[in-house]
């Protein structure tokens, strides 16, 4: 299927899923986050700062904080993409589109990172979708790690078995839904 029926198709479930079933589905999938190993093994974490009906993220926020991760979140700069420091929720202001952002600009120079990403659909192979900002595309093709795990975190009527994918699109390395590891 192309990304735009994808895209259909996932916002159409979004308006019916309930804010039950996101916070039980947020919770399970944040656990799985907490016992991957690439999350024990790396100081680092990028995360986004859940909004609308995606995967909540502040609880999973709120604990790396707690641990003491080095803790950064997505902030729109110039039109471009950088993952900025966050030192507490409280820092958090509204950003682009209405997401929260950091409101100071302190742009990561980490190189051994895990990942949490949004989309909106997924498939089977790795292949990601998101709002169509191109945003994180561009972000991984410009930076380079050491070492990066990407886990992208989705609902199960997020899951396809084959969407479309352009060269530019960067795969994830992981996908966790409520009830799989894909
Ligand atoms: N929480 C979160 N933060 C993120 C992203 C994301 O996907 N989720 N992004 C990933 O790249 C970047 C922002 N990209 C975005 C691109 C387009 C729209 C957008 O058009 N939003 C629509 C409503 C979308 C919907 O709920 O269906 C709008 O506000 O009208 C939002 C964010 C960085 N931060
Ligand atoms: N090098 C590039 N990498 C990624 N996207 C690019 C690049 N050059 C141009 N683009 C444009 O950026 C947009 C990317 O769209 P795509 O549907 O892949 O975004 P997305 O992955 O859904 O969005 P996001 O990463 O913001 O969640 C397209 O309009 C594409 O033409």
């Amino acid at each position: 299927m192309t990304k735009e029926e994808a895209r259909r198709l996932v916002r159409k479930e979004k308006k019916q899923v309930s804010q039950e079933e996101i916070q039980q589905g947020s919770k399970r999938i944040i656990e799985k986050l907490m016992s991957h190993k690439g999350f024990s093994e790396l100081e680092a974490v990028y995360c986004y700062v859940s909004y609308n009906q995606e995967v909540e993220t502040k609880d999973f926020l709120y604990t790396c904080l707690k641990l003491g991760k080095r803790v950064y979140v997505p902030k729109i700069i110039n039109g471009n993409m950088e993952f900025c420091h966050l030192r507490a929720m409280e820092d958090l202001k509204t950003g682009y589109q209405g997401i929260f952002e950091p409101a100071d600009t302190i742009i990561s120079k980490e190189t051994e990172v895990f990942m949490v990403l949004p989309g909106l659909a997924f498939d089977t192979s790795y292949n990601r979708v998101g709002y169509g900002g191109g945003f994180y595309d561009r972000f991984l093709q410009t930076h380079v790690f050491k070492e990066l795990v990407k886990v992208a975190v989705a609902f199960d009527f997020q899951i396809f078995e084959k969407v479309e994918a352009d060269a530019y699109d960067e795969k994830v390395d992981q996908i966790i839904t409520p009830t799989k590891m894909i």
